[in-house]
């Protein structure tokens, strides 16, 4: 048999330069394991230069890494670590082509309104690049996100700050009452292959095919659509609300991954928010091509395109808006970031948790925290946030070392829900209706739709639906923990799903497995008993909840979901192990060229190697995999136990030390591991690890309190983030004679 491969991504901001110090480690610690290590580029400015390769010249185009990850993910031998990768808003995707170009990449400009054909499929290209579009090509399995033992009791030891929520706190969600999406949905199982029509018809009963999509035999298909005026109608009385508490007003939604319908909640929520501005100047607005989705920041950026004293005037009138409208919840506020600058500032799975860390609270205009309504126009996922709102307000803020813990299971394969649906989603180009046909041509379902309405489709396929039951049973008995599967039904989609469960739960030996069918209140309700009662429970979900819940339950629990061991088994046998449930940390990449201070945790990187070496193990690699893989872990909680994780301030212990920890701790752990070879070799590699301790420190500490040059964001420049981020000679002396 070939050594099995071990393939790590290489991707974006913070995760990114922590690869430049961490990957050389696990290279030099798993070399007689027989396995091979490479890297495989799916960032954002990779993928960009990948599609583009065609118009570059040969030095520097790029193969198409991410459809080679594609294909491997389906096939047994796959064993991928996954780092989180930005998914791009459009502003994040022209801020990486200025970024390419200055560095002389002959990229073309991004046609935000193509004016011929060549344009148009630019424009379509780089769309590509848009979005969460990785992550759905890699997850050709679902998902089993938890935390290990040793981090939750790293927690109870060293407490992340909770700050206290005052039972007198005007905090709340709000979500709509009437024509979302939860409210329109209609689903079906299908009981054949088949090719589905998306079809709009217009008043006079014009109709234009939209989109075939085939749907395979057991396939749960639904549709739901999102009236415009009832969101605008909606924007405006929690607007007025939050005016009237006296309340910051925020939005959180997740406009990166949902990136064709969630931008129409932030489009709506500033087109009602600057109600004032479109009234005095739509006419300029539209000339400028201001694109609300993308923004207010888009408005700033087109703003010189007009007479000085229109822009003026338009500056002006944002500033009186601010004075009538409610205040905004801030990204920045000592620059004036607000809620509704950008779409990918405030993304809604972390985004809640945050606040609710912060006691209930967000950052106001003057850098005050202060009570917020928190917006989730759809009350599909809203209600469940509504619930854990409710309950930290009337029973107070939670003890990280006295609640339990909430795992998940997540239906996610093949492209499952909602996170499947942006080649279905469409607009109303006028009144009328959506039609949904089956294979014979037959109506299933019929959307009646107001101009600019949301019509969107999603699906998930029976065989995910049946591994992720599996995967389920497979946990409850490895855990013991009830499961509790989220499903409402009330909701079309939902209750096709629980037709799903009830058929074929019976087919696993259930013996001392407990499960529950709940709907998202009520799952949390029960969930939130056991919790702060310090038990643990299984939260078992659709595609979109399990995005939710895995941010939500980490970070409350043990301070940032970067802690969850993230295993995602392929379908085909292999393995996709992800690191962290959350983001890719741009605050920490701010910080890192400001003042060479770099706090990103690779704990999730740690844990999901552990994990990788294990299923290396039975893909080949010789018995030592395992001895490391185990020894591994061990040094991990040796990590934790001692507290090397990264710290938040400069001159404080960061990324760099924490990896010479966790390398000292794995030496030492492999001076002791029972294999006579692997002793030999590393008993000197740990005295020599802990003889320069002090020395290795210092080297990394001579290297923070400045700059760190590294000549881009997206796309910087390799030489000299390697050399920022190996900045001890002793360390990489020790380390590179190892490789
Ligand atoms: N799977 C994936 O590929 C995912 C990708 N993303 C992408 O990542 C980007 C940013 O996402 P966003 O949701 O804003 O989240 P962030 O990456 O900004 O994380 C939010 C906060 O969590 C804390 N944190 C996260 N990771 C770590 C870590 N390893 N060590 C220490 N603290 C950590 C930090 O808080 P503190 O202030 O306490 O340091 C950070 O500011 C977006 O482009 C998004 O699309 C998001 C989620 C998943
Ligand atoms: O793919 C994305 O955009 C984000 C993924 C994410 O947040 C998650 O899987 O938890
Ligand atoms: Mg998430």
């Amino acid at each position: 048999m070939a050594n099995p491969t071990i393939v790590w991504t290489k991707i974006d901001e913070a995760p990114y330069l922590a690869t430049f110090s961490l990957l050389p480690i696990m290279e030099a610690f798993t070399k007689d394991a027989n396995i091979n290590w490479e890297l495989r580029d799916i960032s954002l400015a990779g993928r960009v230069i990948a599609e583009f390769s065609d118009m570059l010249p040969e030095n520097l185009r790029q193969f198409d890494e991410l459809a080679y990850l594609g294909e491997l993910v389906k096939k047994p031998e796959a064993n991928v670590i996954k780092l989180p990768n930005i998914s791009a808003s459009v502003p994040q995707l022209v801020a990486t082509i200025k970024e390419l170009q200055s560095q002389g990449y002959p990229l073309p400009d991004f046609p935000e309104e193509p004016q011929n054909a060549e344009e148009e499929k630019i424009k379509l290209k780089y769309l590509k690049c848009v979005g969460s579009n990785v992550n759905p090509v890699l997850r050709e399995g679902n998902s089993d996100r938890r935390l290990a033992e040793p981090v939750k009791n790293y927690a109870k030891m060293h407490p992340h700050s909770m700050k206290p929520v005052s039972p007198d706190s005007k905090s709340y969600v709000a979500h709509m009452e009437k024509r979302d999406f939860y409210e329109t949905e209609q689903s079906f199982t299908s009981d054949k292959d088949q090719t589905v029509k998306i079809v709009f018809e217009d008043n006079a009963g014009n109709k234009k095919e939209l989109k075939e999509v085939p749907v395979e035999a057991g396939e749960v298909f639904s549709a739901a659509t999102l009236n415009v005026d009832e969101l605008s109608k909606f924007f405006e009385k929690v607007i007025n609300e939050a005016k009237e508490k006296d309340i910051l007003f925020s939005l959180h939604v997740k406009g990166t991954m949902m990136k064709v319908s969630d931008p129409t909640f932030f489009d709506y929520a500033i087109r009602v928010y600057y109600k004032k501005l479109f009234d005095k100047f739509g006419k300029e607005l539209e000339e400028i091509g201001f694109n609300p989705r993308n923004g207010l920041a888009d408005l700033y950026s087109k703003l010189d395109k007009l007479p000085e004293e229109k822009k003026k005037a338009i500056l002006d009138t944002i500033d009186e808006i601010y004075k009538e409208q409610p205040r905004q919840y801030m990204v920045d506020s000592d620059n004036g970031i607000t809620n509704l600058h950008r779409p990918n500032d405030v993304i809604i799975d972390a985004s809640i948790p945050a606040t609710i860390k912060n006691g209930l609270k967000g950052w106001g205009p003057d850098g005050e925290v202060e009570d917020l309504v928190i917006t989730v126009p759809d009350r599909t996922y809203a209600r469940m946030y509504k619930e854990i709102v409710a309950d930290i307000v009337k029973n107070g803020q939670f003890d990280p070392t006295k609640i339990g813990t909430v795992q998940n299971v997540g239906l996610m394969a093949k492209k499952a829900e909602e996170y499947g649906s942006h080649d279905k989603t469409f607009f109303a180009p006028t009144d009328g209706k959506f039609l949904v046909l089956d294979g014979e041509g037959k109506t299933l379902f019929t959307f009646e739709v107001g101009k600019g309405d949301v019509f969107r489709a999603y699906s998930a396929k029976d065989i995910a639906i049946k591994d992720w039951i599996r995967l389920a049973v497979e946990r409850a008995k490895d855990s013991g923990l009830p499961i509790v599967f989220w499903l409402d039904s009330n909701r079309a989609h939902d209750a096709q799903l629980i037709r799903k469960v009830l058929k074929y739960m019976p087919e696993y030996d259930l013996e001392g497995v407990e499960y529950h069918i709940m709907a998202p209140e009520k799952a949390m309700r029960f969930t939130l008993r056991r919790f702060r009662n310090g038990e643990g429970t299984i939260s078992v979900t659709g595609n979109v909840l399990r995005d939710y819940l895995t941010d939500l339950f980490p970070i409350i629990e043990v301070g940032t979901s970067a802690r969850t061991l993230s295993i995602v088994p392929l379908l085909a046998g292999g393995g996709l192990y992800e690191t962290g449930a959350g983001g890719s940390a741009p605050k920490h990449v701010e910080q890192f060229i400001k003042e060479g201070h770099l706090r990103w945790d690779s704990l999730g990187e740690f844990l999901a190697t552990v994990e990788s070496l294990k299923l290396a193990r039975k893909q080949g690699a010789n018995e030592k995999s395992e001895i490391i893989a185990d020894a591994l872990n061990r040094a991990v909680g040796k990590y934790l136990e001692n507290d090397k994780t990264p710290k938040r301030k400069v001159g404080q212990l960061d990324n760099r030390g924490s990896h010479f920890y966790l390398a000292k701790y794995w030496a030492e752990e492999l001076a002791n591991c029972g294999d006579s070879e692997l002793e030999a070799k590393f008993k000197p590699i740990a005295k020599e690890l802990n003889a320069n301790e002090e020395k290795i420190l210092a080297e990394i500490a001579a290297a923070e309190g400045k700059p760190a040059d590294i000549e881009g964001y997206f796309h910087p420049n390799e030489e000299k983030v390697a050399k920022y981020m190996r900045p001890s000679e002793t360390f990489n002396k020790i380390i590179d004679a190892l490789r």
